[in-house]
């Protein structure tokens, strides 16, 4: 791991100091919690970007040993006190929640939604038989195949730029600092986050907003989570800052669809698919476990009028072992 400083959001004294990946989409993520912070709370603050293993490794995803690669040095900088808050894409971090950190602040969530970036403006439904899509995320590989058994699935990994430039008739992206490099052009479309797209003002490279009906996407997409040691940051104002920036039905969303990620002990990588929303008065959990290759799956819902984080964590819960009793382990090999 390494560390390295940039000034940011000088205004008074102590401040704090907010622990970040270093990617074009974390440092979005990260300056617009970082700034909102200092705004609530009168405190500077500077970035402390810490390099992953995820950002370094350029080998799939899945062989990197495990879970929450782009997470683990980040939250080792936070308990060695190297930062006093850490920002997350929540759907990277790591169910477990270690005993000497909290999420102290979900911020309100963006769109949840997956997005196909195709050629020529093509919908899914409009892509020719045979079409080449781009994903690393067996989740996003197998609901496509549900969709469209015809797609051909290509594995691709490295930062949003460099997977939009894969895509036939795309502009070169500037921000080429990963996987792909020289090799654009070769696919019809990719899939990525429409979060993070929006959150890096690419959102008009997007041809269709994947409807959840036919791409779940992962628990705690297009959400951040504010991270802290569990005796808080050592400042009262920022601790009374990251309260006001936290949203509660994100919170209670992001509860139900982790608390069944947690119970089916699987990781950010495995097919597992899933979007909790407040709807009519009730929270309403969709989820789905494929076998990696599209051919199969398992989707199932249930709700809960209980609008509480224990609720949330229960319907969560109860809906991962209707899950499992339907063999959801052995079909999405967990
Ligand atoms: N795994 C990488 C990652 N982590 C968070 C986002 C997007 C932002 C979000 O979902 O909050 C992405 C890129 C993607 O999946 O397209």
């Amino acid at each position: 791991m390494s560390e390295e400083m940039t000034g940011q959001g000088t205004t008074t004294e102590p401040g704090f100091r907010v622990g970040t990946r270093g990617s074009a989409l974390a440092m979005t993520q990260t300056t617009t919690v970082a700034e909102a912070l200092s705004a609530a709370s009168g405190q500077g603050h500077e970035l402390i970007r810490v390099k992953t293993e995820g950002d370094v490794t350029s080998g799939p995803l899945s062989q990197l040993g495990g879970t929450g690669v782009f997470a683990a040095a980040l939250r080792m900088s936070l308990l060695e006190g190297g930062c006093d808050v850490a920002i997350h894409s929540l759907k990277d971090l790591p169910t477990a929640q270690p005993e000497d950190l909290v999420i102290a602040a979900t911020p309100v969530r963006v769109d949840v939604r997956d997005a196909l970036c195709a050629r020529d403006g093509l919908r899914l439904d409009q892509l020719p038989p045979g079409s080449r899509i781009g994903t690393g995320s067996p989740r996003r590989g197998a609901q496509l195949k549900a969709a469209r058994p015809d797609l051909q699935i290509v594995g691709i990994r490295g930062n949003v730029g460099t997977r939009l430039g894969r895509v036939a008739g795309s502009a070169t992206p500037e921000d080429d600092g990963g996987v792909g490099r020289g090799v654009q052009g070769d696919l019809d479309a990719v899939v990525l986050a429409a979060a993070g797209l929006e959150r890096l003002g690419l959102g008009e490279h997007i041809t269709e907003y994947l409807d959840p009906e036919i791409m779940l996407p992962a628990p705690g997409q297009g959400s951040l989570a504010v991270e802290v040691r569990a005796g808080g940051t050592g400042n009262s104002e920022v601790d009374a800052a990251l309260k006001v920036l936290d949203d509660p039905e994100t919170r209670m969303t992001i509860t139900a669809e982790r608390a069944l990620l947690g119970r089916l002990e699987a990781g950010c990588s495995a097919p597992i698919g899933a979007l909790a929303r407040i709807v009519d008065g009730e929270l309403r959990l969709d989820s789905v476990a494929c076998a990696p290759d599209g051919s199969d799956w398992i989707r199932r819902s249930a709700t809960t009028e209980r609008l509480d984080i224990e609720g949330a964590q229960a319907v969560g819960i109860a809906l991962a072992e209707e899950l499992l009793d339907a063999g959801a382990a052995r079909m999405a090999g967990l």
